[in-house]
């Protein structure tokens, strides 16, 4: 499988470092992964015949590839998507709220009007451009894939397209931004905001502009994007209610602590009257509630639809590994629709 990365940070260094390891070939499902260009947006780029395990052990030791890298390239990202040879294209990119998903949203419009496989962790593409994207690649017959794009690659998008074929989603409630669920852990225990964002930061978790965690936009787009693929809604994260955890202070947090419930950044969806709702609030949720259970990075997702009963699906303390196999999972898929019908990927 050709792959072209476009955005080599935590995700995608993850993600070299599984397919890289030598224990790789023997796991199930394997298959040789060949790199054609590795993109970033200030740490320089590649495009030839990358060695991934190298490129992950320079970018690491000395934060940029260097000037005179036999593969260093001025091309852009767009140019590479379309111009370069591969097979798919893996965009992990960071998510852009102001400028709408772009230029995510191009370059994987780019790539799939190549009749080229797209995967991403990335939820703004699915948030601002999912039909677009997703009508494009069934027209070339070709997959557009996203599982780590929220819930750090819990099988929550495989679980819908498989084991929910014919049921409505009528609604969904989770606590899916790990960000501002760490931070309000840590000041239930007197803790800062600033001082959960930096341990976010460290770990690989919180988004690039950490804004984008707090002010609860992660959230909105990842509400935006699961009503857009589970509920065909046609929304994006500015049309999502919004409130973050900015305003949220420690003695809110501790007061609620100290009655039993705690602070909990909530995203929901429903349908009501024909259109559907969605939101993401800070809410009191008391101690029997299954969302009281969720600490640290972990998340939960409560779906109800008209032919199930209520479906619960938690994660405990995801990290970045979590995400890196969400986005192996989907290659994985692609390759075995390819071996089914006898193809290369
Ligand atoms: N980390 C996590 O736990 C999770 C992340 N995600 C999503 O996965 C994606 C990747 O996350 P993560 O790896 O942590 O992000 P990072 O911020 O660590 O890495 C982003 C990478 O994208 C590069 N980049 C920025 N802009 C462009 C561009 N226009 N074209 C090509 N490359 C670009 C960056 O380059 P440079 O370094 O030069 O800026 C960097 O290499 C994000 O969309 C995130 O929301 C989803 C679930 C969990
Ligand atoms: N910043 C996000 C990362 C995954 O989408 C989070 O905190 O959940």
């Amino acid at each position: 499988m050709k792959i072209l990365f476009l955005g080599f940070g935590n995700v995608a260094r993850r993600l070299a470092a599984i397919v890289t390891d030598e224990g790789w070939p023997s796991r199930r499902g394997t298959f040789p992964v060949e790199v054609v260009g590795l993109f970033t947006a200030s740490r320089g780029s590649l495009a030839g015949a990358v060695d991934l395990a190298r490129a992950r052990a320079e970018l690491e030791a000395t934060g940029r590839f260097d000037a005179r890298h036999p593969l260093r390239t001025d091309m852009t990202p767009l140019e590479a998507s379309r111009n370069l040879d591969y097979d798919v294209l893996v965009e992990l990119s960071p998510l852009a709220i102001e400028a709408r998903g772009e230029p995510a949203v191009s370059h994987i419009a780019s790539a799939l009007a190549r009749g080229r496989h797209v995967v991403t962790a990335n939820k703004g593409p699915v948030a601002f451009a999912y039909r677009k994207l997703a009508a494009l690649a069934e027209t070339q017959g070709v997959r557009f894939l996203f599982e780590s794009s929220v819930m750090d690659g819990a099988p929550l998008f495989n679980m819908a397209r498989v084991a929910l074929r014919g049921c409505r989603v009528e609604a969904f409630a989770g606590i899916l931004n790990g960000t501002t669920n760490a931070i309000l852990c840590h000041m239930e225990r007197g803790g800062s905001l600033e001082e959960g964002i930096a341990a976010a930061q460290a770990a690989g978790i919180a988004e690039a502009d950490p804004s984008h965690d707090v002010d609860g936009w992660d959230g909105a787009a990842k509400t935006a994007a699961l009503a857009n693929v589970l509920m065909e809604a046609d929304v994006t994260p500015f049309d999502v209610e919004r409130r973050g955890i900015g305003s949220v202070s420690v003695g809110e947090v501790r007061r609620a602590l100290a009655a039993g419930r705690r602070l909990k950044l909530v995203c929901r969806a429903c349908r009501r009257e024909g259109a559907i709702q969605t939101s993401v609030a800070v809410e009191e949720v008391a101690a029997d509630d299954p969302f009281s259970l969720v600490d640290a990075y972990g998340a939960i997702l409560r779906i109800e639809t008209d032919l199930m009963h209520p479906l619960v699906l938690t994660q405990e303390g995801p990290e970045v590994m979590d995400t890196a196999y969400g986005v192996l999972n989907d290659l994985m898929e692609i390759a075995g629709t390819a071996e089914r019908k006898g193809e290369e990927p």
